[in-house]
């Protein structure tokens, strides 16, 4: 015994075992038994132990009850539940379960039915809220709370520190602790995915489609170097529900990702993914440097890089098809900070392995859709992400307001400049030739300055180029700088007051002028 509360170990002498999940049971139940422990079990569990030799005490024999309600009251009993919540520290609570006949829990172990799988399964609603463990959260509740009395355990994945545990003669108060806040965790996540669930499918929908209540739980993944700046601290964490993206990809190669890194890696990924066809996009600050479509990946890479090599230094490269060893012998060039793709192909890790300073990320998973969440102060924003299939987004769909219908390529080139345009901070002003990025003007407050930046940096490539714009003109004035530079043909949402003044400057001109109807902001 030591003096020290939080080494304060309690032996396990019973145990309550009731898992939806059997990893690890006949191994968890053998040690169990071998220290001596009284073994409480539920049906199935019960039955896996039993067969495994490891004697049990059936859970009915302990209630006198027997499981009923296709299995909603098992071990919803005073019998259970007295043994879970009697704290041992207090002589009263001990006097009374003696009075009543009750053996207390040192160990609770406990995993629940698996309602996130269920739903994503697309079972009916009442599969899934058969699905909703009423039983295991109370069992694991209770023996959370009562941490000074009882160890609690969620997953097989902790069924190590179990058997550490029996070792050592019982967990420590400290080891109580922290499982029985891991076990807080489990349940409230739990909570959070049924009542999400709830809300948006059982319970009566609102009117304008977006849920009453938004629930989330986030799990920390890392400690990052810092944060935006070395003088702010940083962390990563994930959100338990949300699909896989960049905070999951797994790190092949390289220092670990920093804060920057992922803002601009996110960013990278969701304007790579935008296209269907082989896309590489180069991001510095949010922002694509360069961003192209080609036949393979190696030329997407060649074209975007070709925008603007000297913003490449530096960049984040989302690549929406494997490196090729043809694309990594490109990168290899250049400094680059993170290369992240679906997969590498071989050879590839070889050759950019041997850059200390670049990461390689792994990410196969990634769809751009669902809603985007915002923070800001005192709550946070949610809107339906922005998808290329708005009304007007088709080329077809397209009114030519200004100059000749243009060729088909010439319209590719358009139909490219448009989507690339929306992975550019607003304003956006996007030149393209040839399924390539190659002057972009971004995050100006007016217009005019990102079509004079579009415009410098694509120097004499301007001439002949396409233009898109993420929002319409308010002023003739950006349209004339981009068609003094070259550039034939233009699209826009359209929709200003003064539209008929750009269309008069298109015409003048000779350039094709095309309204979408549909706006493209991104912040
Ligand atoms: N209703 C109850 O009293 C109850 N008690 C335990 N359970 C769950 O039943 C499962 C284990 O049952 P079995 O041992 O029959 O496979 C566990 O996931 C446990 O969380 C219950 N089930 C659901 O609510």
């Amino acid at each position: 015994m030591t003096d020290k509360p939080g080494l304060q170990r309690i032996t396990t002498k019973r145990a309550l075992v009731s898992v939806y999940d059997k990893t690890g049971l006949e191994e968890l139940g053998r040690a169990l038994h071998a220290a001596g422990v009284e073994i409480v079990s539920t049906g199935s569990t019960a039955a896996r132990l039993a067969a495994a030799g490891v004697p049990v005490v059936g859970v009915e024999e302990l209630t006198g009850f027997p499981e009923c309600l296709d299995g909603r009251v098992k071990t919803l009993h005073p019998f259970v539940h007295a043994g879970i919540l009697a704290d041992r520290r207090l002589p009263d609570h001990v006097r009374q379960l003696d009075e009543l006949g009750i053996a207390p829990f040192d160990l609770v172990v406990v995993n629940l039915y698996p309602f996130t799988e269920t739903v994503a399964s697309g079972a009916s609603v009442d599969e899934c809220v058969e699905q909703i463990d009423i039983g295991g959260p109370t069992m694991v509740r209770a023996a959370a709370k009562n941490h000074p009395s009882v160890a609690v355990v969620t997953s097989p994945a902790q069924y190590d520190d179990v058997h550490a545990a029996l070792t050592a003669g019982g967990f420590t108060l400290t080891e109580r602790r922290e499982l029985a806040a891991a076990a807080f965790r489990h349940t409230a996540s739990y909570d959070v995915a049924v009542a999400g669930w709830m809300t948006e499918n059982v319970a009566e929908s609102s009117d304008d489609g977006f849920p009453s209540w938004l629930g989330a739980t986030w799990q920390k993944q890392a400690t990052l170097r810092y944060g935006e700046n070395a003088h702010q601290a940083a962390a990563l964490y994930a959100d338990n529900q949300a699909p896989a993206g960049i905070t999951q990809a797994e790190l092949l190669h390289g220092k670990p990702m920093s804060y920057n890194n992922y803002t601009d890696g996110d960013a990278a990924l969701r304007a790579a993914h935008d296209f269907d066809e082989p896309c590489v996009a180069i991001i510095k600050h949010a922002n694509p440097c360069g961003i192209a479509v080609g036949s393979d990946i190696a030329e997407a890479h060649r074209k975007a890089h070709a925008c603007d090599p000297i913003s490449a230094f530096g960049g984040v490269i989302a690549s929406n098809r494997p490196v090729t060893v043809e694309m990594a012998r490109a990168v290899a060039e250049v400094f680059t900070e993170v290369v992240i793709a679906p997969d590498f192909e071989d050879g590839v890790l070889e050759i950019l392995g041997a850059k200390k300073n670049i990461r390689l990320l792994r990410a196969p998973h990634f769809s751009l859709g669902g809603h985007s969440l915002q923070p800001i102060s005192g709550g946070a924003l949610l809107q339906e992400a922005d998808l290329i299939d708005a009304p007007g987004d088709a080329p077809q769909q397209w009114q030519l307001a200004a100059g000749e219908a243009v060729d088909d390529a010439t319209l590719a080139d358009l139909a490219f400049a448009w989507r690339a345009c929306r992975s550019v901070k607003s304003n956006a002003i996007l030149l393209a030739s040839d399924g390539a990025s190659i002057g972009v003007g971004m995050g100006q407050v007016n217009r005019v300055d990102s079509c004079k930046l579009a415009v410098d940096r694509a120097g004499d490539r301007a001439s002949g180029s396409v233009a898109a714009s993420d929002a319409f003109f308010p002023f003739s004035d950006g349209p004339l700088i981009l068609i003094e530079a070259g550039v034939r043909a233009i699209v826009q949402p359209g929709g200003s007051m003064r539209d008929a003044e750009t269309i008069d400057l298109c015409r003048e001109h000779g350039v094709a002028l095309y309204f979408t109807g549909t706006r493209h902001f991104f912040h």
